[in-house]
């Protein structure tokens, strides 16, 4: 990588912009049969026949969103996509093409690029996604990449934040917490190398939860799950900044309240094991760490037979009638407790 001076690194001088993107993107193939231009003209061109458009961008920066100090390049790229293909998977549409923009400065060389690019084509081709444009560009700061997905849907099928009703199951798949978790470990031993570079860093035990942070995947599966056992959700939104105010979106945008039983939250046992090692409530990294990229959705009461056992999905709660508000039903003593938080946030967390 970057440190490795073994290597002859390439300035991006030597290719020029043009050169840049042509050796960057020259192996993408197109897949979607919805891709009629792709990258090199001044737009792409997308056939969406009958279906809708859907489309959504996140922008990641270095610093805010990601450390160099310990995230490799290549996961950067994946990742970037993935948050993306995330929000495409949350509207219940089938993500099709991306545009990737960065801004990088030029002390980065040509290699480190490459490596972006071979995360972004891994996550291309694992969900089967055209990279169709961006834009590059310099930058006299950090390092950012922002992307755009497109996904294309049958109208009756796309699913908002603002469909649930009282009484609908509150539903969630996967697990929680762990990304935050794996953040923490990443961050503890980034200090400790650079107290000591000569420590060597202790990640063993901890590879689904680094898995969780590093290389996310995005629930484009769940679609045809829901779709086998014949539920079309009432509302729908992915966990990138923590349960609670993802529950509290659902809640302002379809003027429900909800109920959340903290019992029910479902966690991996690494999840449960390293908030121990850390002192931290695990409910807690669920409802505020963020970055998990599960979906969270909301069902008719008359659905519940068909996912009650499912091992995708588990119950966590339901809806109310708005003026009954949020709340946390806590573990055991069943206290209800506000739902205020307001998970990650960029701007917040910067004191
Ligand atoms: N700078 C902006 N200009 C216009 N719309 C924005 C901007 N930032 C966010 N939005 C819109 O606000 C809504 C909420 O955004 P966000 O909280 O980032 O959602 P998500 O967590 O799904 O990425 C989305 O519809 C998004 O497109
Ligand atoms: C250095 C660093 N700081 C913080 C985080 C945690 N973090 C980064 S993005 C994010 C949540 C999602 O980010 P946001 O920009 O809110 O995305 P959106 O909700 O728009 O999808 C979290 C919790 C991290 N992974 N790395
Ligand atoms: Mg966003």
């Amino acid at each position: 990588m970057l440190e490795d001076k073994s290597q002859e690194l390439t300035p991006i001088s030597k290719l020029g912009e043009f050169g840049l993107i042509k050796h960057l993107t020259e192996n993408f193939p197109v897949v979607q049969n919805s891709t009629k231009v792709s990258i090199g003209d001044d737009a792409a061109v997308i056939d969406s026949e009958n279906q809708k458009v859907v489309v959504s961008t996140d922008m990641l920066a270095e610093g805010v969103h990601f450390n160099l100090g310990y995230v490799p390049l290549k996961h950067l790229g994946y990742k970037a996509v993935v948050v993306n293909l995330s929000d495409i998977a949350a509207m219940n549409a089938t993500p099709t093409q991306i545009l990737v923009s960065v801004a990088v400065s030029n002390r980065f060389p040509v290699e480190a690029l490459e490596e972006i690019y071979a995360g972004i084509a891994l996550a291309c081709n694992r969900y089967k996604v055209d990279l169709i444009g961006g834009d590059t560009t310099s930058s006299n700061a950090g390092l950012v990449i922002s992307v755009t997905a497109i996904g294309l849907e049958n109208e009756e099928k796309i699913v908002k934040r603002n469909g649930a009703k009282p009484n609908d199951l509150l539903v969630v798949t996967g697990d929680l917490g762990g990304a935050y978790l794996g953040l923490q470990i990443l961050e503890r031993e980034h200090s400790v190398y650079l107290a000591n570079p000569n420590m060597q860093p202790e990640m063993e035990g901890y590879d689904y939860i680094l898995e969780r942070q590093l290389k996310p995947e995005a629930r484009t599966d769940i679609k045809k799950k829901l779709e086998e056992l014949d539920i079309l959700p009432t509302s729908m939104i992915d966990v990138s900044d923590g349960l609670a105010s993802e529950v509290l979106h659902l809640s302002d945008q379809s003027k429900v309240g909800f109920h959340l039983y903290e019992e029910k939250i479902p966690m991996d046992e690494s999840t449960i094991h390293t908030s121990e090692e850390f002192n931290l409530n695990p409910a807690m990294a669920t409802l505020n760490g963020g970055e998990d990229y599960e979906l969270l959705f909301t069902i008719s009461p008359s659905d519940f037979d068909k996912i009650k056992n499912h091992p995708d999905f588990t119950v966590i709660g339901h809806a109310t009638a708005e003026e009954q508000g949020n709340f946390l039903v806590a573990r055991g003593s069943n206290q209800l407790i506000p739902l205020t938080a307001q998970g990650w946030d960029a701007f917040l967390n910067k004191e």
